[in-house]
């Protein structure tokens, strides 16, 4: 799935059942290469079987693109959810066990235990793991970030990936300069951007620097800097054929 650089991902924002098919029927027609369900945003998140339903739904409505679990703990740029840890890595397991969703993402920055069981469980499922890293306040160093996709790395991930907040343009490059760092010395995918305005270029060209994924707006945003499914596109439909023009 991740030869093609970039594939470009787009998220399920809704509140309910209802609200994320609208979304994700629209979301379809524009052909994204992933769809991200945002669980952090749904409403009934505390209720297992609302969430597999729901779950169940968007598969069967996703024309085969493929699906990307995610809830996005408040710490790192999510919404609140009644869920206590344990009780996320229940529910992130219960999907890994249908066939609905083939990626899940959890925070490296969790206590290892719980990676520990949801690298176990997904593994066991045939699910991919995408170990993430977010800063909404700032970027660290090159360095910094670099260390952070290592560890996804080192505790098992398929997939690294790295959101970080710039002050200056400056900050932009550090992120792409690990992303590159990141490339050469990871076995594994990985994932970055730099976000807001000032990092959008990163969701344009980031590829080029080696990550495989860039995350764009079908119906709704899920973080700021993402530009709509039909610009991206055309920005790096048009870079690639430029470039291989040369
Ligand atoms: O981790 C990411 C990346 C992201 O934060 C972005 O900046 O595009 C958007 C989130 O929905 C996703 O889970």
């Amino acid at each position: 799935m991740f030869e093609q650089k970039p594939l470009i991902c787009t998220p399920l924002t809704g509140k309910n059942t209802e609200e994320i098919i609208k979304e994700l029927i629209a979301i379809v027609q524009k052909q994204p290469d992933l769809i991200e369900w945002r669980v952090d945003f749904f409403e009934q998140i505390a209720e297992t079987d609302k969430v597999l339903f729901t779950a169940e739904q968007i598969f069967k409505n996703s024309t085969g693109i493929p699906l990307l679990f995610t809830i996005r703990s408040h710490k790192e740029g999510g919404e609140s959810i009644p869920l206590a840890e344990n009780e996320k890595v229940d529910l992130l397991c219960a999907v890994c066990e249908t066939e609905f969703f083939e990626l899940v993402d959890y925070e490296a920055s969790n206590e290892i235990e719980y990676i520990k069981r949801l690298r176990d469980v997904s593994k066991q499922n045939g699910k991919k793991l995408i170990l993430s890293y977010h800063n909404f306040d700032c970027t660290p160093d090159k360095s910094e970030i670099l260390n952070r996709l290592q560890i996804a790395e080192s505790y098992g991930a398929d997939i690294a990936k790295a959101a970080v907040m710039p002050k200056d343009e400056k900050d932009v490059l550090a992120l792409l300069e690990a992303t590159k760092d990141a490339e050469a010395s990871l076995n594994i995918p990985i994932i970055t951007m730099s976000m807001g305005q000032l990092g959008a270029i990163s969701r344009m060209l980031g590829w080029m620097y080696g990550s495989s994924v860039t995350f764009a707006v079908g119906e709704k945003s899920s973080a700021p800097g993402q530009l709509p499914i039909e610009k991206l596109r055309k920005v790096i439909d048009l870079v690639k054929e430029t470039v291989s023009e040369n």
